[in-house]
């Protein structure tokens, strides 16, 4: 094949952040798509490089101060890709499939490929999601593999092969009008792989992992802008490597500004935090990123992603703003109330559940015991924070009902009295939780048909309590989550 022409040539050796973003910056501006597989090994040795056995530097060397960005040099991601691409076309012979557009056989095929390629070793560590990581350890995490797939069709010229994206899973679609679906990876730990098979039984089941139809399907920038996201900058649990998260964070601007992050949410979820850990000057803060996340999965995916809402919900627990944080999770519950719970839905299942049992119980501790803080102090009398913790519980409840697994157990309630007693009595009782006089709920059960016709008039009423004031409780609020919340009590 011939190699790398000067359009990728010309940025190396690289040798700073800069120079990956030029060769980033060139790949999408160019007269050809991006190269998905080219991007991914390049971004996965720079990753390499800064975030694996790097030594703890000893004080006198950071006193130095040395710039570690690694010299990447072309001969090493020549040679990479060269052995992708010989085990791509090596291993499909696209004579078999002439038609234009791809089917399932040879979809298939290409996963098959991929999932030959691994070893057999341990897949939920970190790093494990760039193509770096398959060509020179055999291993890929559940995102890698899904990804692989797509790098390697655009290898072989299936141009109608793309990655479809939900909060927790990946799969791609294909075929003249981009509707086929398949599965080409693993789910979870302990679960059967479907690869091969179309998604459409499982959307049926109205799983938040499939995120009920509303998945984020992407054209080659937002491929990108996915492997991209999916880089790691952690070094260890407690250190991340600046260099590499300041390079995701300025490739996040660069696909940002070309437009290709507005219907990506999490993309922007995750460009928010690294923004919380180092502000770019002349660039909107968090806050304004979180809102662009919130309002993209609104107005592209009705309402049916979560994540915008915890992003903002925990950016805003860490800063204090308690009353703003109980707001964003009341709109996170007010979506997953849409789905049933099942057995693959653990991933949110455990966001919630440490909302309800640890980040709402530490505020209301908080706000009491710190009296000195008056801003605080007025949420265990506002009513609006009242029904908000109330709306949160009760779109739980709603998410289990009509669920094949159940949601909630003694803990959740114990938390739940815990953190509504600790509200003061009159407070409690400003709400109007909009009771009949007859209170004849007997034809309130709700089943499938009443959660979609909920999805209908979701609009006229989102909130299923009013606050006193009668307004509408309007609001905004794996890779590797980059952001543990952690306890604001335990701060010195
Ligand atoms: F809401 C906050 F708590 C979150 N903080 N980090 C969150 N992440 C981290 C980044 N993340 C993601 N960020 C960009 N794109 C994707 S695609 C995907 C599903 C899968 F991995 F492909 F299977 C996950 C994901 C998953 C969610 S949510």
């Amino acid at each position: 094949m011939a190699g790398f022409r000067d359009r990728e040539k010309k940025h190396f050796p690289l040798t700073s952040t800069s120079s990956v973003v030029a060769l980033f910056r060139d790949q999408l501006e160019g007269p050809n798509e991006p190269n998905l597989a080219f991007l991914s090994i390049t971004l996965g040795c720079v990753e390499n490089a800064l975030t694996l056995n790097r030594a703890a530097p000893a004080a006198e060397d950071s006193a130095l101060l040395q710039p570690i960005f690694p010299v990447v040099d072309l001969n090493m991601i020549e040679t990479l890709y060269r052995k992708f691409e010989t085990l791509v076309k090596g291993s499909v012979d696209l004579t078999k499939y002439p038609c234009k557009y791809s089917n399932r056989d040879l979809v298939k095929k290409i996963s098959d490929v991929i999932w030959a390629s691994l070893s057999r070793s341990f897949k939920d560590k970190a790093h494990l999601q760039s193509l770096y990581s398959l060509l020179t350890g055999n291993k890929l995490d559940c995102f890698g593999v899904a990804f692989g797939v797509v790098a390697a069709a655009q290898m072989l010229g299936c141009n109608d092969i793309h990655l479809a994206l939900s909060e927790d899973h990946a799969w791609v679609v294909f075929g003249e009008d981009g509707t086929d679906t398949a599965e080409v990876t693993w789910h979870g730990k302990g679960n059967e792989d479907k690869r091969g098979q179309s998604i459409a039984l499982s959307v049926a089941e109205k799983s938040w992992l499939y995120l009920n139809g509303h998945p984020v399907i992407c054209d080659r920038a937002m491929e990108v802008a996915a492997l991209v996201s999916a880089a790691n900058p952690s070094i260890n649990v407690t250190m991340d490597s600046i260099e590499m998260g300041a390079l995701q964070q300025e490739l996040l601007w660069l696909l940002y500004d070309k437009d290709h992050l507005s219907r990506y949410p999490m993309a922007l979820g995750n460009l928010g935090d690294l923004e919380e850990i180092s502000p770019t000057p002349g660039r909107p803060p968090p806050m304004a990123i979180f809102n662009e996340a919130i309002s993209s999965a609104v107005k592209h995916y009705d309402k049916h992603h979560v994540y915008p809402y915890t992003y903002m919900g925990g950016y805003l627990y860490r800063k204090r703003r308690y009353k703003e944080a109980i707001k964003c999770w009341a709109e996170a519950a007010n979506v997953i109330r849409k789905f049933n719970y099942t057995r693959e839905d653990e991933e949110i299942y455990k966001e919630f559940l440490e909302i309800a049992n640890e980040l709402i119980p530490n505020i209301v501790k908080s706000v009491s015991v710190q009296t000195l803080d008056r801003s605080q102090m007025n949420i265990l009398y506002n009513p609006e924070v009242y029904a908000d913790i109330l709306r949160f519980f009760d779109g739980i409840c709603e998410w289990e009902e009509g669920s094949s697994t159940p949601v909630l157990h003694v803990g959740w309630a114990q938390n739940l009295t815990f953190s509504l007693n600790k509200f003061d009595p009159r407070t409690r009782a400003k709400i109007d939780v909009g009771r009949d006089e007859d209170d004849s709920d007997s034809d309130d059960e709700d089943d499938d048909d009443e959660k979609s016709e909920n999805d209908e008039n979701d609009n006229e009423n989102n909130s299923r309590f009013k606050d006193e004031s009668d307004s509408k409780v309007e609001s905004e609020c794996k890779f590797v989550k980059t952001q543990d919340v952690s306890d604001p009590l335990q701060a010195v």
